[in-house]
């Protein structure tokens, strides 16, 4: 800077600069050094920052399981281990509750950052749907199981009041089961529907992670998230992947489907019948089932979604012919009449597959022997599905 001075000074006595002019040039100057300093500063501090980041060892995500007495945290290390940790000063306890997410200093021994609550990937890929557009109305054949749901599920959820007045206790889960197709799903989102609850569908082998305690881990989330959502209905379709008996713990995945199993079993029996989750799940194999599920207390309430009987498939044909364009002569009597063992499910797709009939033939509106054509077409399908099955069983 002096040097630079007195360049200046001698540029102004060959110039006849004054002094007060020299004053300014020199105040000029400094201040565009300031500037350039200032600016050098942040760049450094950037930098440093970056070095930082780039040095600094990963934390380890970790989630609350309970606050301990003496201002030590039990949590589950996203690891595996449960651990006992601090808490750093610049976390006050009273900020830090059971279930959060925290980030834990490299050895674990820390709580160094409370984390944004997040939902589980896992979970936000299940579907949630706050108000399913399915009624009874578009159910055919099953008005018996419905009256069941309304009343173990839709009055418990709307009115439990009438429950507590009269001192009893509704089933807390409903197991519906029977043939693939016949309309389980349709029932469980119906009832959510008309119960205005958030409608959480799950399918139960999702749960069946392949890392250690995943599964449990996302049972206990689902439930976190349908306690956020109530009044709410936890639809587990196909219970049947984790549910099985308990068989000889082999492999570790057998394990693994277990520990689902008791994580699921215990948030069933974490909850009173009168709070405003409702658990419906559905299988195809009631037979395989662990009897624990059925305990009194757990899936207490089963209902049985048949094939339909020929009234019920009328119903369904009249369902779905009632929303297509159809010759006059459809009879729903005698489509209900060829179609023994048909589900709903099968009775939809014939309906579809006499539309597409029509639209190959060129033609806007679909004939009874569009619906013959389409019915022997499934039925061809179903026979040869039966025998790839039976030939699965002896394989
Ligand atoms: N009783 C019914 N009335 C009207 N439509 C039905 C009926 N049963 C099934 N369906 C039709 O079949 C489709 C499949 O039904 P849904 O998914 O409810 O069967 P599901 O019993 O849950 O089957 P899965 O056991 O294979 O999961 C539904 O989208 C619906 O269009």
């Amino acid at each position: 800077m002096s040097g630079y001075i007195d360049v200046i000074k001698e540029r102004s006595n060959h110039n006849n600069v004054g002094d007060d002019t020299l004053d300014r040039l020199l105040q000029e100057k400094i201040n565009s050094l300031q500037i350039e300093i200032d600016s050098l500063r942040k760049e450094l501090n950037y930098y440093k920052a970056e070095m930082e980041k780039l040095l600094s060892p990963p934390l380890i995500e970790a989630t609350v399981l309970d606050v301990m007495d003496n201002n030590r945290v039990l949590v589950r290390s996203s690891s595996g281990p449960n651990l006992l940790v601090n808490i750093s000063n610049n976390i006050k306890t009273a900020d830090i509750k059971p279930g959060m997410s925290v980030a834990l200093n490299q050895r674990g021994s820390t709580i160094i950052e409370l984390l944004k609550q997040r939902d589980d990937p896992y979970v936000k890929s299940m579907e949630i749907i706050d108000r399913p557009n399915i009624t009874y109305a578009e159910i055919g054949g099953l008005e018996e199981q419905i009256r069941e749901l309304r009343e173990v599920v839709e009055l418990p959820l709307k009115k439990p009041e009438l429950f507590r007045e009269i001192g009893i206790e509704p089933p807390k889960g409903v197991l519906l089961f029977g043939p693939p197709g016949t309309g389980k799903t349709m029932l469980a989102k119906a009832v959510a529907n008309e119960s205005n609850a958030t409608f959480i569908h799950v399918v139960a082998s999702e749960f069946a992670q392949k890392f250690v305690g995943e599964g449990a881990r996302i049972v206990k989330e689902v439930f976190e998230m349908a306690k956020k959502k109530a009044p709410s209905i936890v639809f587990i379709d196909e219970i049947d992947a984790i549910g099985a008996k308990r068989i000889e713990l082999g492999t570790s995945g057998e394990r693994e489907i277990q520990r689902t199993l008791m994580q699921l079993l215990s948030e069933i029996d974490g909850f009173k019948a009168l709070d405003n989750v409702k658990i419906i799940a559905a299988t195809n194999r009631i037979d395989i089932l662990d009897p624990a599920l059925l305990r009194p207390g757990r899936f207490d309430r089963l209902v049985e979604v048949p094939l339909p009987n020929t009234e019920g498939r009328k119903e369904i044909f009249r369902i779905y012919t009632q929303k297509m364009k159809i010759e006059e002569n459809i009879n729903n009597e005698i489509l209900a009449n060829m179609t023994e063992g048909f589900s709903g499910a099968d009775i939809k797709n014939s309906c579809v597959e006499a539309g597409y009939i029509a639209i190959r033939n060129d033609r806007n509106v679909v004939t009874m022997n569009d619906m013959l054509e389409a019915i022997d077409k499934i039925q061809k399908k179903k026979s040869i599905n039966k025998g790839i099955e039976r030939k699965e069983k002896f394989i």
